[in-house]
């Protein structure tokens, strides 16, 4: 296998080699020669392979946010049967006609544990969003819950590209383009339109997705922070190439514009065997994330901690940011140190990886998430308020929990089950009963 990236190809110690560096021209090819050279489109391809291009951005995007690939496949993705609609499970689009959007905070406790058998595909359940998937903008927040790795079938996404955050469970993520293994506290990425099957290589697995509808995720600007820092390029790994050379129906899913459609192919759509571009899945481990905080006074706002940004068409408003709260040192002098009490024009949906989140002593579950939408008022719950305004002010190492943030520029509509849910929070406007007037003019 032989392939170039931004940095010699990297191989983990679960034998899975990758490729480092986000946004990079990448090439790879599971057998030697089948990369054409100096070309994309030789009037026949090495190998007697098939050459096609994958856009995910339109051709006549300036250079810098331009994204495609050119795969080399065993055949070309076009020699497909007609897909026919199948029932959309618990997965939901935006608009969503039957949806509310609400004012109230909202607090989710983990998805129940699904029935024997259920794979990614089937696990996914919509808890709401914004924007139009056929408008290619807004975003979709999504949980899954599964018991079970995806056999006989392939998913792609359309409308947008997936933002993967295991909570439980490590997944393989097989790809068109490779590999891919993603464990709690890693995230990982499939473009739009990758086909990709998800083994499970735990029991269960359990987590959040943000399917993002609009422009792909870059990495933010560094403005004064300088050159380094947050999320470095070279710690997001695109996989090498490899390809299943099988013949044999296969169900290929895709979510296409709210709804899936599944077609029977006759053989494996994973059957690239090179491909190189700069449209690619990846993932990043979040540890990785380099934090920057103040080291003088006042709780920053978090958009220092933005791993990658959704742009719009307004400089600095995000789609979507993917924001995470990683450990790190509080140090403020004369400073409230939890997230501040606030009202933001921004919607905010939360999870939790790991541990415990510094505003909220409690009720905030790894694998639940809460939504602070456009406007509502919410910060740090009683029990918090009341320890840290009292707390004395050390420096203090967070590190107990890995939490992050879908921060979204639309309020997000809730889809009627997770308006109804079962697992919904009763009551957590409570956690912010009790602060007291403490005024004394
Ligand atoms: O609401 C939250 O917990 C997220 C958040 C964190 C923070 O440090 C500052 C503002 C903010 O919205
Ligand atoms: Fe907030």
């Amino acid at each position: 296998m032989t392939s170039t990236g931004g940095e010699q190809a990297r191989k983990t110690a679960e034998g899975l080699e990758y490729l480092s560096g986000f946004g990079n021209e990448h090439s790879s090819e599971a057998v030697p020669g089948a990369l054409p050279h100096g070309r994309n489109s030789p009037q026949r391809a090495p190998l007697g392979l098939y050459a096609e291009q994958l856009s995910g951005t339109a051709f006549t995007e300036p250079r810098h946010s331009n994204r495609r690939s050119w795969l080399y496949r065993i055949r070309p993705s076009a020699a497909h049967p007609a897909f026919t609609r199948i029932d959309n499970g618990a997965l939901r689009s935006a608009p969503f006609p039957e949806g509310v959007t609400d004012p109230n905070r909202l607090r989710w406790n983990p998805l129940p544990e699904p029935a024997t058998g259920t794979d990614f595909l089937a696990g996914l359940w919509t808890l709401g969003g914004n924007g139009d998937a056929a408008q290619r903008s807004g975003m979709a927040v999504h949980l899954y819950a599964a018991n079970a790795s995806m056999t006989g079938r392939v998913f792609s996404d359309s409308d947008g590209e997936l933002l993967i955050v295991p909570e439980r469970g490590g997944l393989l993520l097989r790809t068109e383009f490779g590999l891919l293994r993603a464990e709690p506290g890693h995230v990982a990425l499939i473009p739009r339109g990758v086909r990709f099957r998800v083994e499970l290589l735990d029991e269960t697995a359990r987590g959040y997705v943000c399917e993002n509808y609009g422009q792909p995720f870059v990495l933010p600007e560094l403005g004064p922070i300088g050159a380094n820092g947050l999320a470095n390029a070279r710690d997001f790994l695109a996989p090498t190439a490899a390809y299943e050379d099988v013949e044999g129906p296969v169900e290929v899913v895709t979510k296409y514009c709210g709804n899936l459609w599944s077609a029977t192919y006759g053989h494996s759509p994973l059957d690239v065997v090179a491909w190189h571009g700069n449209l690619v899945p990846y993932v990043y481990d979040l540890r990785r994330f380099n934090v920057i905080g103040s080291i003088s006074y006042d709780h920053p706002d978090p958009s220092i901690f933005t791993v990658l940004t959704s742009p719009s068409d307004t400089p600095g408003l995000a789609g979507v940011d993917f924001v995470v709260f990683a450990p790190r040192w509080l140090v403020g002098e004369d400073t409230f140190r939890p997230p501040y009490f606030h009202r933001n024009v921004m919607s905010e949906y939360m999870g939790l990886i790991e541990g415990a989140y510094d505003a909220k002593a409690e009720g905030f579950l790894p694998g639940g998430g809460s939504l602070h939408n456009m406007m509502s008022a919410h910060g740090p719950d009683r029990d918090t308020f009341e320890k840290a305004s009292a707390a004395g002010l050390k420096p203090q190492k967070l590190d107990d929990g890995l939490a992050f943030m879908f921060e979204t520029r639309w309020p997000v509509t809730l889809t009627p089950q997770a308006a109804q849910a079962g697992h919904l929070q009763r009551g957590y406007d409570g956690v912010w009963q009790g602060l007291e007037r403490h005024f004394r003019p």
